[in-house]
């Protein structure tokens, strides 16, 4: 077995199989990829996009959770991130949602050049080929993962749409502009004929498994990256060591560059474990301190959400189906679903069934009385004590571009601070039926802060590898995302849920604790905004999008990479994942991730 390789790559995830595939393009460059979760190709809870709910727990999931947070009333979060090749891409909803234009150039801004919109298209291009939307075919471009527009099998897309365009919002969007306003229909990661899955499993790695410089290895955690010490000006990376799959401690040299694609917990975690991070955190632990970076594994950010589930009318018009019986897992409606997928590779196992989304601006930014309630949360903006990533001594600079970004979503009608997302089914589990009574149909709509201004962080307690890091992600402990939150959950309550057509579809929040009838909540004064954010403390959850904790900026300001992705303070090893955007993208991330990878993947090459 070969123990020495040009390209070390630790992770088999969306990010490092992309750079598996495009580094072994080069027949002459030996490329070995390290996964710690196993080869679940031919699994149908992979493969089958309806069953995407599936690998959160067991094996399949690093199974982390968040310590109690103070500012969720002591809950503590679960947050699933995969372990098996292919990674979150093997697990995740699919929706492939392009990041905004002003994300990127806000990442650009920071003092990455050629990180915005403008130079960061071509990779995001490269990552995806539009597939099949209703019947037509869209582009015959050369991308890698199939991206495609399910068929609407219901009518609640149209529902949707027709509710946000009664409110004055568009609905055509474009849902690869990088400029979306109102509501958009995002594609779906998932072949257009077979309906299976498109990820980095099958897609990138089929572009290169059967080539002789690329070898994969799954099972094997690594837990320390080795350098070569006695260069003075930077620790030299040299390999990894990792764990066998018959239990044993083994290590691989790598020739040019030790990658790390492991995540945003494991790749701050292995740095950690390394020797590079906080000083005084490594002493503590009795590591070696090979670099003194305070901003490994700070910085963390992440989407809070708020989730709202609606009882249906039941008046037996065809195209309101919800998919109740298959959340209570009735033997007719799997039947029905499985014989669908297979027949016609139609039905709710065929699709996400969560692409149906919009994006808001501050809600009421188009009266008076909404922007002076924005200015109001602006403020706190500027009175916050915040400062992140915390430890290093440059941060002004970078605060004061996270508030403007935030501003930017609170002020301007063209930027958006809620991200909603339709999906026909109830939110928790089944109400319980009584033997006889027509079982109860249901509606979710759920918000996501699109620019949080908290900050987390995700380090390691001590040396022992297989500890998982303590995860504290401060969910809503900025004051302005609570209260924008709560913002977005009146405008649900208030606005959306009450508009025509989707008003005439509703029957009761099943998810309110203070009202029977909130179809009437217009009528009511017990929305106040105290009341919403008392209750968001209790019932806001976290979506399992997370990002930043290697991020990509000058080292003074809290950097852990250069615009090269390269590790401060090192020569031969980089970071290639979720972890180093500065900025979360103010949607879903998965497209982002890739688009980072295509990019890593061309700077890579050429050295
Ligand atoms: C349940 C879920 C649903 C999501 N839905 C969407 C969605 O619909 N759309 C979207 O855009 N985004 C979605 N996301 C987010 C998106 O999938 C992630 O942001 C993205 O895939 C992260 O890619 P990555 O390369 O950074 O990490 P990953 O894809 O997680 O890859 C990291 C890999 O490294 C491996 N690894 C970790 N530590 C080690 C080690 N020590 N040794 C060896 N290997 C190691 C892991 O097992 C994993 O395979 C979702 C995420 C989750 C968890």
């Amino acid at each position: 077995m070969a123990t020495e390789f040009d390209f070390v790559i630790v992770g088999g995830g969306t990010a490092g199989l992309v750079l598996a595939a495009r580094l072994s393009e080069d027949p002459n460059t030996q490329v070995l990829v390290m996964e710690a979760g196993e080869d679940l190709a031919n699994d149908p809870r992979v493969n089958i996009p309806g069953m995407w709910t599936q690998l959160q727990s067991g094996a399949t999931d690093w199974q982390l959770k968040s310590v109690p947070q103070d500012s969720l009333n002591g809950r503590s979060v679960p947050i699933a991130q995969g372990r098996l090749l292919g990674g979150c891409s093997a697990l995740n909803a699919m929706n492939f949602v392009v990041p905004a234009k002003e994300d990127l150039d806000a990442w650009a801004e920071l003092g990455n050049p050629g990180w915005d919109w403008d130079g960061f298209s071509r990779y995001l291009n490269k990552t995806h080929k539009k597939g099949i939307t209703d019947g037509n075919k869209l582009d015959d471009d050369d991308g890698t993962i199939q991206v495609n527009i399910p068929k609407e099998e219901t009518k609640w897309p149209q529902v949707w749409r027709d509710t946000w365009a009664g409110l004055g919002y568009p609905t055509d969007n474009d849902p690869y502009s990088g400029d979306i306003h109102g509501a958009v229909t995002y594609p779906d990661a998932i072949h257009p004929e077979a309906k299976t899955r498109s990820y980095a499993g099958n897609d990138y790695l089929g572009l290169a498994r059967g080539r002789a410089n690329l070898t994969v290895w799954t099972g094997v955690p690594v837990d320390k990256i080795l350098f070569d010490n006695t260069t003075k000006d930077a620790a030299v990376a040299t390999g990894v060591r990792y764990t066998t799959k018959d239990g044993n401690t083994s290590s691989v040299r790598a020739r040019k560059e030790v990658v790390l694609s492991a995540g945003v917990f494991h790749s701050p975690k292995l740095l950690e474990l390394s020797g590079i991070g906080n000083a005084q955190l490594l002493q503590s632990l009795g590591i070696d301190v090979v670099v003194d970076n305070p901003s490994v594994g700070e910085n963390l950010q992440h989407h809070p959400l708020s989730v709202h589930s609606f009882e249906t009318v039941q008046d037996g018009q065809p195209g309101f189906e919800t998919m109740d019986a298959l959340v209570r897992q009735d033997p007719d409606a799997i039947a029905a679903a499985v014989n669908a997928y297979k027949t016609t590779q139609s039905g709710p196992l065929s699709r996400s069934n969560c692409n149906t989304m919009a994006h808001l601006p501050f809600p009421g930014l188009d009266t008076e009385a909404g922007k002076h309630d924005a200015q109001s949360i602006v403020k706190t903006l500027t009175q916050s004590e915040t400062k992140y990533p915390i430890g290093n001594s440059d941060n002004d600079t970078y605060t004061s571009a996270a508030t403007a970004l935030a501003t930017r979503s609170l002020t301007d009608p063209s930027s958006a601070s809620g991200y909603y997302v339709f999906i026909p089914c109830p939110a928790g589990p089944p109400e319980p039926t009584t033997p006889g009574s027509v079982p109860k149909t249901h509606i979710t709509i759920a918000t996501l802060l699109t620019r949080p201004l908290s900050r987390g962080s995700t380090h390691i307690t001590s040396a022992e590898k297989a500890k998982p890091p303590v995860i504290d992600p401060r969910y809503l402990s900025h004051p302005a995302d609570i209260a924008t939150l709560a913002r977005h959950v009146r405008f649900i309550r208030k606005t959306l849920t009450n508009q025509p057509p989707l008003a005439d579809r509703l029957v009761r929040n099943t998810t309110a604790d203070d009202d029977d009838t909130p179809k009437k909540d217009t009528d009511k004064d017990d929305l106040d905004l105290d009341r919403l954010t008392t209750r968001l403390r209790d019932t806001a959850a976290a979506s399992t999008l997370y990002t930043s904790t290697c991020a990509m900026m000058p080292r003074a300001m809290g950097g852990v990479v250069d615009s090269e992705l390269r590790v401060y303070g090192t020569r031969n090893l980089r970071v290639v994942d979720a972890s180093v955007m500065p900025f979360i993208t103010r949607g879903d991330t998965m497209a982002t991730v890739y688009g980072i990878a295509e990019k890593a993947a061309e700077i890579l090459g050429r050295e």
